[in-house]
């Protein structure tokens, strides 16, 4: 199908050293990023952490203060946004209100002179892959929200650019749809083979499209990795808590012949002897473990082993297929756990004490 993309292995991108400042504002502060050919990439990050600023100078619509942005091997740090060939899916999808569907698409191939016929032809292409071969000739007032913004992901898509950027791409639409939608607009790109670069707060959209998840803060890059990546391996504290959801238990760390613990009041997280994690913390006196609420077994009150804790339930919340427990420990913070395993909580209530159990496999250790 000619309207696939062009793409073979290698990289799309690279972003070197690029900062932004606004007066003493650090909008983007030595932002480095490889992005593959075909790669789905989205930057996430709370308000305010330059992930529009980022998107901006990969579009060329600001000009970083430091640092390069090679396009396919081409340094394109300096080149107005007409002449780089970026495709791109705003929120409000801004199609033409007094253009058919088919000529919003055929509109960027317009503008860069290829005839009517070869502009249907690869409009209706683009129409047949979104779905929308039949809705050619309407207006966008006339299709819904959904359809619109696969008008607008087609029209971004056209061209066959070298990079697609697509910001908030699901922000105008409904829950239910959008869950559709980001599924839909997954396999889309792919199929064409797109390299995408796409900004979202919507932990869940980036779990669901990305092959890899860049999290801003404070205008830097603080980890960079495919979803499973960054679930399981976070290396600060601020990405374990944005991606999925975590206990962070903060506790100090002792070297025991047999190997390291962090303890806190009422848990400990026990090291085995020669364990990697264990050389991060050979120089630090206070560490945090991270803890995924799944990861937590509830056991009777002082059956715990070494990777275990105590605390008082709060809360005993049932999800249908699961548990939800809110553990207050000691030091009075909280712990969520998840269990599926209904026949050992069934017994256990608000005002209880309980045992947790983990396994070393399960925990991640941040040192601070
Ligand atoms: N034109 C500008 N002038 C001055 N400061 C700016 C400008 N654009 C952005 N900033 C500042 O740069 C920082 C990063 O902003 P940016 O819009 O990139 O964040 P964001 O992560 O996209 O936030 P949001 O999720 O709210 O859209 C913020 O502190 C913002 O106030």
């Amino acid at each position: 199908m000619s309207a696939v993309l062009q793409n073979p292995a290698g990289t799309a991108m690279r972003l070197e050293g690029v900062s932004k400042s606004y007066g003493v504002v650090k909008a983007l502060d030595d932002v480095s990023i490889e992005l593959r050919k075909g790669e789905f990439l989205t930057l996430l990050g709370p308000s305010g952490s330059g992930k529009t600023t980022l998107l901006r100078a990969i579009a060329g619509f600001i000009r970083p203060t430091a640092g390069r942005l090679l396009i396919d091997g081409r340094d394109m740090t300096g080149v107005p946004p007409q002449k780089r060939n970026i495709g791109m899916m705003f929120q409000d999808y801004a199609l033409f209100p007094h253009m058919t569907v088919l000529e919003n698409i055929g509109y960027p191939l317009e503008t860069r002179g290829i005839r009517r016929a070869e502009r249907e032809t690869r409009g209706m292409e683009m129409l047949e892959i979104v779905g929308l071969a039949h809705c050619a000739k309407r207006y966008p007032k006339e299709m819904s929200g959904g359809q619109q913004q696969r008008v607008a992901l087609a029209r971004a898509l056209v061209f066959r650019p070298d990079i697609v950027l697509l910001d908030e791409p699901m922000a105008a639409l409904d829950k239910k749809l959008r869950g559709q939608m980001q599924i839909e607009i997954m396999h889309i790109t792919r199929q064409v083979g797109a390299t995408v670069v796409s900004v979202t707060h919507d932990q869940e959209e980036a779990l669901v499209m990305s092959d890899r998840i860049a999290i801003f803060k404070d205008g830097r890059l603080e980890q960079i990795g495919t979803p499973h990546e960054l679930y399981l391996q976070p290396r600060s504290e601020f990405v374990a808590d944005f991606i999925g959801e975590a206990n962070l238990l903060r506790g100090a760390v002792r070297s025991t012949g047999e190997g390291t613990v962090v303890e806190g009041d009422g848990w400990t997280a026990s090291l085995p002897p020669g364990d990697p994690r264990s050389e991060a913390l050979a120089k630090v006196r206070k560490a945090c473990v991270v803890l995924r609420p799944e990861r937590i077994h509830a056991v009777a009150a002082g059956s715990e082993t070494e990777n275990a804790g105590v605390g008082v339930i709060e809360d005993k919340i049932y999800l249908g297929v699961e548990y939800r427990l809110v553990v207050r420990m000691n030091d009075g913070g909280k712990v969520n756990l998840r269990s599926r395993d209904v026949a050992s909580v069934a017994g256990m209530n608000a005002g209880d004490r309980i045992g947790m159990a983990w396994t070393v496999d399960d925990i991640v250790v941040i040192g601070a």
